[in-house]
């Protein structure tokens, strides 16, 4: 029985006993690891099956390792270009963190990738045994889980691929100062299941309804926690609670291990928990290597804002936004768009056609209101007044916030709904607007802020968008629409005409000048004229329309 406050205890004898003593010890014990998984996420294992004398003992020598001068230590740091999954071997927590330990990480001892501490003695013997008998321990607590979530006999076992992702950390905490006493911050684990092996000190507690429960320390028992994996497997059924380390005044030391899943594995709600029962899946899926990089990134270079740690529960509980920021295939294919066009054709992008059929018929202001929600927003590009959906990622580097726009198929998005003009369209913020009047105005007005303002304004288009649309610019609206309709008189001549303006051979220009199709193999459909800086003397205009020549010409001079 749990304490007042404590965390629940569970009796794994009866998994252990022979199948005589099972009888109705099991159902109960898994019925008591079912009950703290969903209250507490935690519970106190006793009668695990590890020997004490063997957790005792690697304890030891973890403390005597952690003893010994940084020059010694330092021995053992993980080896540059290893292929393991995480960085075996001993590590310290920068100096910049706020959390003060040291560990030294190893993964599964037949990989063959960890670096030992030779010194002392015995240590690798006893860690390789822990890590054994842990490996035997979260297969029994896995088969549990299997039980308490009603899946299919063996399920989870056969889910988690092979044990190549388990790794156990043997840490320790530094004694607290008068300023600070954080061990480990506040944070959740990103395994399936986690056990804790600890000393006397104490340190580790558990947030339970808004209180810290200390994971107080009882000799011969493990502390059991369930992790991220599970949580999001059952869509947020079984919790992976929040705890941290607090430092004591003296050292501390543990030992961590957590039971994981292969690395390859897709991380996602399971049917059982969503589809079968009706509910919405609350995370997307992700790839859980992906997941540990990142985790393993935010301990070696702490993020400096809290909420940017990696993490499903702080970042999205109810919108799972950063696992849409790793690397599944479309993810990727985002990124790749991303970096060579900048533009990208979204399909299947849950945003249903309804819905944009309804933002459109919003007066302009619950647009705009629509527009400036952070996550994702509703714009339209270009004169064709094809609808984009822009969403404002984060980079993951967490640099800074970037606009990507996807353009879907016009086809089955186009909306020339009544309303959607000009106007409209600035209303709604499709493009953000930018007024160059201030610039072109007295020096009065000028100074009155206006040039200030238009220049912030650029600064936040091309910040959010890397587009905005200009108005009073200086070029001329008479002038624009001029060269548009001499344009598209020129290239409704026949090919024959339009082909007496093509580029002079061997001409000197920077570019061709003059006249030219899309080669007819390429994807893009369009004619054009190029033309330079008159006064280079490159040109090669139409003769025909007139007016042609002298309209291009004033609409390259500046006013
Ligand atoms: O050292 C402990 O007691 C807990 C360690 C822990 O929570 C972790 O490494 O994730
Ligand atoms: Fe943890």
């Amino acid at each position: 029985m749990a304490a007042n406050g404590a965390l629940p205890v569970v009796d794994l004898a009866p998994f252990l006993a022979g199948d005589d003593d099972k009888a109705g010890g099991v159902a109960r014990a898994t019925e008591a690891v079912h009950e703290a998984c969903k209250t507490h996420g935690f519970f106190r294992a006793v009668n695990h099956g590890v020997p004490p004398e063997l957790m005792a003992r690697a304890l030891q020598l973890t403390a005597t390792f952690f003893t010994l001068p940084d020059e010694d230590k330092d021995k053992a740091r993980p080896i540059e270009g290893s292929e393991a999954p995480l960085p075996a071997g001993y590590g310290r927590h920068p100096v910049n963190s706020i959390d003060k330990n040291e560990y030294v990480i190893m993964c599964d001892p037949k990989l063959g990738f960890n670096v030992y501490p030779t010194n002392p003695s015995g240590f690798r013997e006893a860690v390789e045994e822990c890590f054994a008998k842990l490996t035997e321990l979260g297969l029994l607590v896995h088969d549990i889980l299997n039980e308490c979530m009603g899946l299919p006999a063996g399920f989870l076992k056969d889910f988690s691929g092979d044990r190549s992702f388990d790794f156990m950390a043997a840490l320790r905490y530094f004694p607290a100062t008068e300023e600070e006493n954080s061990g480990l911050s506040a944070h959740e684990d990103g395994s399936c299941i986690s056990f804790v092996i600890q000393d006397g000190v104490g340190g580790l507690e558990v947030l339970k309804d808004g209180n810290w429960v200390p994971a107080e320390p009882v000799d011969g028992s493990i502390i059991v926690n369930i992790g991220d994996v599970i949580q999001v497997l059952s869509n947020n059924k079984l919790k992976s609670a929040t705890h941290r380390v607090v430092r004591k005044p003296v050292h501390r030391h543990s030992l961590a291990f957590f039971f994981n899943i292969r690395g390859d594995k897709w991380i996602e709600p399971l049917p059982e928990f969503t589809a079968k029962v009706g509910e919405a899946p609350r995370y997307r899926g992700f790839m859980y290597k992906e997941y540990q990089q990142r985790r393993l990134r935010d301990k070696t270079h702490p993020p400096s804002r809290p909420e940017d740690v990696h993490g499903i529960q702080r970042r999205c509980a109810r919108s799972p936004w950063w696992t849409w920021r790793l690397s599944s295939p479309a993810t990727r294919a985002v990124r790749e768009a991303c970096r060579t066009h900048g533009f990208f054709h979204a399909v299947n992008h849950g945003v249903p056609a309804e819905l944009l059929a309804a933002f459109f018929a919003l007066p302009g202001e619950e647009k705009t209101k629509l527009h400036r929600s952070p996550s994702a927003v509703l714009t339209v590009s270009g004169p064709s007044l094809a609808v984009a959906v822009v969403i404002h990622a984060t980079h993951a580097d967490n640099s800074d916030r970037v606009a990507y726009k996807s353009s879907p198929p016009v086809s089955s998005h186009s909306c020339d709904q009544p309303g959607a003009t000009t106007e409209a369209m600035a209303a709604i913020g499709a493009l953000p607007v930018v007024d160059l009047a201030p610039f072109l105005a007295g020096d009065d007005d000028k100074a009155a802020g206006g040039a200030a303002r238009a220049t912030e304004a650029v600064r936040e288009a091309c910040r959010t968008h890397g587009f905005f649309r200009v108005v009073n610019h200086g070029v001329p609206t008479e002038l624009m629409a001029r060269a548009l309709q001499l344009s598209a008189a020129f290239f409704s001549l026949p090919d024959e005409d339009k082909a007496k303006a093509r580029p002079a051979e061997g001409a000197e220009a920077p570019l061709p000048a003059g006249y030219a199709r899309q080669p007819a193999n390429s994807a893009d459909k369009n004619e054009y004229v190029m033309v330079f800086d008159p006064k280079l003397g490159f040109n090669v205009y139409p003769a025909e329309p007139a007016g042609f020549r002298s309209v291009e010409t004033q609409i390259r001079t500046p006013t």
